[in-house]
């Protein structure tokens, strides 16, 4: 569990981040997103006890990290996966960690198992690619068997194989009660890994929820609806407060009815239907949707605007 309170951090006349008060739970994956810039890896150094906030105070498992770095048994974390290469080989950085961080040293061979990196443990880690380097990275994070694990920017640079494998990683890890908090400047690939995700822009708070409220309460969240008589369906729906549009000959796209009730309905009234589908809003949609009616947030609309913007353009890159 991490606890950020009221965290400000300014580097002479910047504020890297400002007044950010957030929770990062046991059990999921919480997304940090923010546009670069924003304020995500400053906030997780802060966390690491690696850079001391100007005010505020962050603690990971009732624990402040302020004065004392946390150790590895607590915390694991990934900032820079370049930052591994050494003339070392695999094997030896990480027993030269496992030392360093009073690790028992047979953990070495079972994060290089648990990362994929058993058959090349020889090797030197400078000559790495950045995907060796990355689970090079993640196994040090992980020699500690640490409860709390923070990513910044894992994905970037990887291909897609490497990219599904972490994924997957931090998913198992979550699964095993671990609390994991992953930093990314993309909407798409939240979307994919998180289950919470946390928003920032110009180092404030935008958005602390779950990622399937940001996606289903869209209202580009719709059914689609296939029905041989879709256009006596579509006017019934109608009647229903469903607002429907036709996609194609006998699919309708229904939004304000969920799936559930249309199924229901359409069985009460004897017509068939071949194809019942929620189609979920994709997280930038949503987002951009939130921003444009943030009535609540109008104080920090100009960020929100900002943040969704920058977002959106990294996304379609
Ligand atoms: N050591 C530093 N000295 C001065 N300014 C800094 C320092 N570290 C970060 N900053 C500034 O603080 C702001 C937030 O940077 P930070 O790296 O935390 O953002 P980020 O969201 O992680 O973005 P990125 O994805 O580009 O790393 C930026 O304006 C950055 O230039």
């Amino acid at each position: 569990m991490i606890e950020a309170r009221e965290l400000v951090k300014k580097f002479g006349g910047t504020v890297a981040v400002d007044g950010l008060s957030f929770d990062v739970r046991p059990g999921v994956v919480t997304g940090f997103l923010g546009p670069n810039g924003a304020g995500k890896s400053t906030t997780m150094r802060m966390v690491l006890g690696l850079d001391r906030p100007t005010r505020g105070v962050v603690t990971v498992n009732g624990k402040s990290s302020v004065d004392l770095p946390a150790p590895p048994q607590e915390v694991g974390a990934v900032l820079d996966a370049k930052a591994v290469h050494s003339g070392r080989s695999a094997h030896a950085h990480l027993k030269w960690m496992a030392q360093a961080g009073g690790i028992p040293v047979r953990r070495v061979d079972e994060v290089l198992g648990q990362v994929g990196l058993t058959s090349v443990a020889g090797k030197r880690a400078g000559d790495f690619s950045l995907g060796m380097s990355q689970r090079l990275g993640i196994a040090g994070a992980l020699l500690g068997d640490p409860a709390t694990l923070l990513f910044d920017e894992p994905v970037n640079g990887l291909d897609p194989e490497g990219i599904q494998w972490i994924r997957t990683l931090m998913r198992d890890l979550a699964a095993q009660g671990r609390t994991v908090f992953v930093s990314s400047h993309l909407m798409n690939e939240m979307e994919e890994t998180a289950d919470h995700v946390l928003v920032i822009g110009r180092g404030r708070l935008i958005a602390d929820l779950p990622i399937t409220e940001l996606t289903s309460r869209s209202a580009h969240a719709h059914v689609r609806v296939h029905a041989p008589e879709a256009a006596r369906l579509g006017g019934l729906l109608t009647e229903h407060g469903g607002q429907v549009r036709r996609e194609a000959e006998g699919v309708l796209l229904v939004t304000g009815l969920d799936a559930a009730w249309i199924g229901d309905f359409a069985l009460a009234q004897r017509i068939a239907v071949h194809e019942l589908t929620t189609v979920r809003a994709s997280l930038e949609a949503a987002f951009l949707e939130l921003t444009a009616g943030a009535a609540q947030y109008s104080t920090q609309r100009e960020e929100i605007a900002e943040t969704a913007r920058a977002l959106a353009e990294e996304g379609s890159r």
